[in-house]
């Protein structure tokens, strides 16, 4: 390699998260590597740096990535990430979740790279009705896929006291936006996300957005979540690795603003934003939602300087639909 940058390994860097990170590590002086087997994302996505297409569940594909760029440290955003899905297929995110992370630690270990930042979620707290949401809170998952989070998070303790993999654990809440340069965006098929759901109902490209639940013990009945965006979210992972790098202890880090907006408020905004209304129907619960998800700690600003920047609910739905209009999004 000709490049001298600092190399990151970005697990997941063909999707929504993985690729707005790589843009911003490329901009702030690092090379970052994706890998990723595209089961959910999107090669086009791969932006930024070297794309690797390899399966996380395949070790010694694994192996051969490190092998081949000598990464300084890990970002690990590749996962099965639908709550639904994870209530109906369990088995699915024991094994690519939970297993495919065992690989890439393993692998990391291996290759003597001990500095690891974790995508985990406030998924992993579940349904505590009324609780504040700090790193300390309980962690009681009503899924599998926030199981499957947790599970990793326990496994990257249980190695960093064997093997010393130092780590940061970023649980985030709903992240949502777009680059506001459109160069990536998000764009899953199929789609469960809100906001695209909504910003799709919107365009015509649905016939209707369907409220999951109506009978939640909310003001409006939908449920509460904390909206962050997805180039705020980025930056708190640089701010990590520098965490990681400085020579920190491990740490877990909420990423949220602290406000919780509900399905209709947000669905209100978008109409104003777009200036177009929203179809809506109502429709049942859907399996595995908790009620709110609000994060109640600022610890990532005390300790990290992290201040998000673009996320109110205007900023997030302008540069989703943004995207969403541009060339990109049906790419
Ligand atoms: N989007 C959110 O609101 C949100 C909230 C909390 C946590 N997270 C976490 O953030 C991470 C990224 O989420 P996202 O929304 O960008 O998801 P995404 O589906 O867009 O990206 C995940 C990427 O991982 C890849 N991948 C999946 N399984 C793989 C495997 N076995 N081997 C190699 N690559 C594999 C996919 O192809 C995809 O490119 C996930 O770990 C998710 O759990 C997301
Ligand atoms: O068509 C839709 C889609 C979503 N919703 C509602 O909108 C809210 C947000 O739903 P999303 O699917 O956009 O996000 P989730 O809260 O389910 O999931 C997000 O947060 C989770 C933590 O709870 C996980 O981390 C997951 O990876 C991440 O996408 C939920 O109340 C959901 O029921 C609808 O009413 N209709």
């Amino acid at each position: 390699m000709t490049d001298d940058r600092p190399v990151i390994l970005v697990s997941g860097g063909a999707g929504y998260i993985g690729s707005h990170a790589c843009k911003v590590l490329s901009q702030r002086g690092y090379l970052p590597v994706t890998l990723d087997n595209l089961a959910t994302g999107w090669r086009d996505a791969v932006r930024f740096g070297p794309f690797e297409q390899a399966d996380l569940l395949d070790r010694k594909a694994v192996d051969r990535v490190f092998q081949a760029y000598k990464p300084r440290a890990v970002m690990h955003f590749a996962a099965l990430s639908d709550v639904g899905e994870s209530a109906r297929e369990p088995g699915r995110y024991w094994r690519v979740n939970v297993g495919g992370s065992l690989n890439l630690i393993e692998a990391a270990i291996a290759a003597g790279c001990l500095n690891f930042v974790f995508s985990s979620t406030c998924a992993t707290y579940g349904e505590q009705d009324g609780v504040v949401l700090d790193e300390d809170c309980a962690q009681a998952p009503i899924n599998s896929y926030g199981a499957s989070k947790r599970a990793i998070e326990d496994m990257l303790r249980n190695f960093e006291a064997s093997h010393g993999l130092r780590h940061v654990v970023f649980r985030y809440f709903n992240v949502a936006g777009a680059d506001p340069e459109g160069e990536v965006g998000e764009f899953h098929r199929p789609e469960t996300h809100l906001v695209p759901l909504m910003l799709d109902a919107i365009d015509g490209k649905r016939p209707a957005l369907t409220l999951h639940g109506t009978d939640y013990d909310t003001p409006d009945g939908t449920c509460i979540r904390d909206y962050v965006h997805v180039m705020d979210l980025v930056d708190a992972h640089v701010r990590g690795l520098k965490w990681l790098e400085d020579g920190h202890a491990s740490r877990v880090f909420n990423l949220g603003t602290g406000q919780g907006f509900s399905v209709r408020e947000v669905i209100a905004r978008s109409a104003s934003v777009t200036n177009r209304p929203v179809p809506v129907t109502e429709g049942p619960r859907r399996a595995g939602d908790a009620t709110a998800l609000v994060s109640g700690s600022r610890r990532a600003e005390a300790e990290l300087g992290w201040r998000p920047a673009r996320s109110t609910l205007e900023s997030m739905i302008a540069d989703a639909w943004r995207w969403h209009q541009g060339p990109g999004y049906s790419a």
